[in-house]
């Protein structure tokens, strides 16, 4: 169980903000971490992870992490992350990266082994592909089994398939390990699937907390089906207007009357619903 008070003043790109956040979150619980950038989102983790000082204050299964005249060093925190920028030790191969955190073989082994790069345990970290190297911070940072994990958007670097694979690689360590997961993300699909907690910070503030169903799904109860994706054009093909529109990594095509033409613009975020038939889904 983790009680955060963070109280922090920052220089965001309109002037100061105010990072002010009052938060309960469960043991063991999946949270995703949403919102705009310059929100607040990585500077919530630093601080968390004891990489940032604040006026907060931080309490993990009753252990004080952060209180008014004490700062638990980040060694002591029981932590595991993954930072965008927080880089491997390049001079030690792939399984010594993970037992400099801790002379536990057998555990490197069998994570090594869940992330499918125990063939590689002996390889230079250069020469290890952006994936490789995401799955190797992945394992350092479950080294210590720790109860809280902390993901700075870990897979934005990575395509799609390899992306899928880890989201479920990351969720059956989450589970196995029983940790506290907070994860920033920007991508829906990808915190419907692994989060149960979804939170969005605009400003320095929670906005939204709610479940990944209540926060993330558009359909109303009327709409058979509902897409929300961003405007990139309208073509006129013969007579009838067709707009193109980008959902994740696929572009749709919607043809649009004359009079819903009128209030489309170029650029703009768009909803695609229809109460009128039946959708099937078939597998490809
Ligand atoms: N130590 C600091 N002191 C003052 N301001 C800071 C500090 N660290 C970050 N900022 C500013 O605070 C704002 C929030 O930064 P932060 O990196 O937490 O945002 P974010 O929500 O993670 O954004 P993104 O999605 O772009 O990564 C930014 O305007 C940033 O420049």
């Amino acid at each position: 169980m983790i009680d955060l008070k963070i109280s922090k003043m920052l220089h965001g790109s309109h002037g100061e903000l105010h990072l002010n956040i009052n938060l309960h979150i469960n043991k063991g619980e999946f949270v995703a971490l949403s919102g705009e950038s310059g929100a607040g989102k990585t500077t919530l983790l630093r601080i968390l992870a004891g990489l940032e000082d604040s006026n907060s204050k931080i309490e993990v299964d009753g252990n004080i992490w952060q209180g008014e005249k004490y700062i638990k060093p980040i060694q002591k925190r029981d932590i595991g992350f993954v930072f965008q920028n927080y880089a491997l030790f390049p001079n030690l191969n792939v399984i010594n990266n993970l037992l400099f955190v801790k002379k536990d073989k057998e555990l490197a082994k069998y994570l090594l082994n869940l992330t499918n790069l125990y063939e590689l345990k002996n390889r230079d970290i250069n020469s290890l592909s952006g994936g490789q190297q995401q799955r190797v911070s992945l394992c350092r940072a479950l080294m210590k089994r720790p109860k809280l994990l902390l993901l700075d958007e870990p897979l934005s670097a990575l395509d799609f398939s390899i992306r899928a694979k880890l989201q479920d690689e990351i969720l059956s360590l989450h589970k196995e390990f029983e940790t506290t997961t907070i994860m920033i993300s920007h991508d829906p699909s990808e915190m419907y699937k692994m989060a149960s907690r979804v939170l969005v910070l605009k400003d320095g503030k929670i906005v939204k907390d709610g479940s990944s169903k209540e926060i993330l799904l558009k359909t109303k109860g009327s709409q058979k089906l509902s897409f929300e994706g961003l405007l990139l054009e309208i073509i006129k093909v013969d007579v009838i207007n067709v707009a193109i529109v980008s959902i994740g990594q696929q572009l749709i095509e919607v043809v649009v009357s004359n009079e819903e033409l009128k209030s489309l613009k170029i650029g703009e975020k768009v909803t695609i619903s229809t109460k009128a038939f039946t959708p099937s889904i078939v597998g490809v």
